[in-house]
């Protein structure tokens, strides 16, 4: 039996792929690889390159292996872009998605685990953030993942599709051996564009808002090993094996950095000045985002390794040091 990997040769994809496979899992990745790239999946993960709203592409795979569980990675992702273009947000993210579980009972695969986010919640209500509190996400693209959620669930009461849904915090670092990294083009995320400056690819950072209210007046994230996150998965599908019931958990550390402390932490590490600017905040963009991730550690018995910023950032910097150009132009 095969777990198929939709958007795996993606950041938290290709982690995830290579969790997989050291347990022995026979893993098949499906990815239109716009996004990702080729040279992130192993070699021992069969790789189908296509789009998952191509549903007779998606039939040939579900033809082709015995699939018993889905994990479900492939979206769009970026706030800002959703802002401006909602509609591409509302296409690939709920329209690929309802074409994979069409698929999925088509076939009578009853397992999924989906790639959800702090974005779901918005403005938080609370801090740290429980999954039961308010959803009102304050974006499109944390509205598309919800609206997908919803789906999950009525999927769930009518076909019997069970889900684990896990609702990741900002995801940062690389595999700690240096296998993988991460490799988003254009790059929008923090830590690697604080990076880049400090391999001078990039003149300086720019602090998208110093006005909230905040301690030092920047955002405050949780951030979250991509390994930490990869592991979830796993226990993830082990859940899903073992009590074939539905549930949501959040995945952060339960522990919050400033954009500034971000900064500070990368200077520390890598001894480069970082010059920085103050631009206006970034649309959609909550001040303070910070999980309770109490639920996940009970439930699945989930264990985050490398938890301290220091640890994430530093393994992102040694990838970037060896693969300043990411996956390169071979890697599609
Ligand atoms: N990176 C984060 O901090 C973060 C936080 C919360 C949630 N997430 C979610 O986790 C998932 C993975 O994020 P990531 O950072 O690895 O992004 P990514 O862009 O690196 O990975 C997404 C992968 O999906 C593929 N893909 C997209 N649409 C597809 C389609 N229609 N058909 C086939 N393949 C498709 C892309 O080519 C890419 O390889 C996303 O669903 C994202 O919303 C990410
Ligand atoms: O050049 C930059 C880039 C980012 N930021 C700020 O840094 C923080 C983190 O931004 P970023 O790394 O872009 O991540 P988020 O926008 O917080 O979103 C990530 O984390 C979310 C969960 O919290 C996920 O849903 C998204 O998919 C994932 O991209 C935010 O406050 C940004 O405003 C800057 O100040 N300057």
């Amino acid at each position: 039996m095969a777990v198929l990997v939709c958007g795996g040769a993606g950041y938290i994809g290709s982690h995830t792929v290579l969790e997989l496979l050291e347990h022995q899992e026979e893993v098949i990745v499906v990815d239109n690889l716009v996004t990702g790239s080729r040279a992130a999946v192993l070699e021992k993960a069969r790789l189908y390159i296509g789009d998952i709203q191509e549903e007779q592409f998606l039939e040939k795979i579900f033809e082709n292996h015995q699939i018993n569980a889905v994990i479900h990675f492939a979206a769009n992702s970026l706030v800002s872009e959703s802002v401006n273009d909602p509609l591409k947000y509302y296409q690939n993210n709920v329209h690929g998605t309802l074409c994979l579980l069409k698929i999925m009972v088509k076939f009578n695969v009853k397992k999924i685990v989906f790639s959800s986010t702090a974005a779901t919640y918005g403005e938080p209500v609370n801090i740290p953030i429980l999954e039961t509190d308010p959803t009102n996400p304050t974006n499109p693209y944390g509205e598309t993942k919800l609206t997908t959620e919803k789906m999950l669930r009525w999927a769930d009461d009518a076909y019997g599709i069970k889900h684990v849904i896990l609702r990741y915090f900002n995801v940062a670092g690389a595999h700690i051996d240096g296998k993988l990294g991460e490799d988003h083009s254009p790059e929008t995320h923090l830590i690697p564009l604080i990076l880049q400056v400090a391999l001078d690819k990039r003149d300086e950072i720019l602090i998208f808002g110093a006005d909230y209210d905040t301690d030092d007046g920047t955002c405050v994230r949780d951030y979250i090993h991509v390994t930490d996150i990869a592991q979830a998965h796993i226990l993830a599908l082990e859940k899903l094996n073992n009590d074939n019931t539905s549930a949501i958990y959040n995945l952060g550390n339960g522990k919050g950095f400033s954009v500034k402390e971000v900064i500070d932490c990368v200077r520390k590490l890598t001894k480069h000045p970082i010059p920085v600017s103050i631009s206006p905040r970034r649309p959609g963009d909550p001040a303070i985002l910070i999980a309770s991730s109490k639920k996940a550690v009970k439930e699945l018995g989930w264990k985050p390794k490398y938890g301290d910023l220091e640890t994430m950032i530093s393994s992102a910097w040694e990838w970037f040091k060896k693969h300043p150009e990411g996956y390169g132009s071979n890697g599609k």
